[in-house]
């Protein structure tokens, strides 16, 4: 699971666009689902696009099977990152807290969407719950 930039002030301003709770409430919401549904979840959170790319390279050696990721803003901007996901071949999920496509113009498109194996967006936490569900049934049909 990896979260974009700002993320990590989740539950600070903006409740009526991210929701109340904080990034560490759902990382520890979303270890407990994983564990309950057999599931081995590693959470990351950066501000730095470097850092985000360097740790979807590194799933590829470390035999992670699915990738989930909140890109925040990066989502809009980072053809790196996208090229980065295409690159290592992991399956993944775009998540997003807000309904990006009820936003501003610039939040509607994603550099990741077309690539992703789906996206998830406008559900708030809940979104990563949806996240996590659909890789699990992924793996399991894989
Ligand atoms: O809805 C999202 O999850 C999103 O990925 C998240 C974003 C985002 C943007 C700014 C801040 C934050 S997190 C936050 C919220 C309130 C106060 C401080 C930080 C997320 C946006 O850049 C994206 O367009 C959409």
């Amino acid at each position: 699971m990896l979260n974009g930039p700002n993320l990590n002030l989740l539950g600070t301003r903006e409740p009526d666009v991210y929701g109340h709770a904080t990034l560490d409430q759902i990382e520890h919401q979303l270890r407990e689902q994983a564990e309950a549904i057999g599931i081995t979840l590693d959470c990351r959170q950066s501000n730095a696009e470097h850092q985000l790319i360097d740790w979807v390279h590194e799933a590829r050696t470390t035999h992670v099977d699915f990738i989930l990721i909140n890109p925040g803003a990066y989502t809009h901007t980072s053809i790196a990152l996208r090229d980065a996901l295409a690159g290592v071949a992991i399956p993944f999920i775009e998540i997003h807290l807000s309904n990006i496509h009820a936003r501003e113009a610039f939040r509607q498109h994603s550099y990741l969407a077309d690539i992703a194996t789906g996206v998830i967006c406008g559900f708030g936490a809940q979104g990563y719950d949806f996240a996590l569900q659909a890789a699990k049934q992924q793996l399991s049909q894989s």
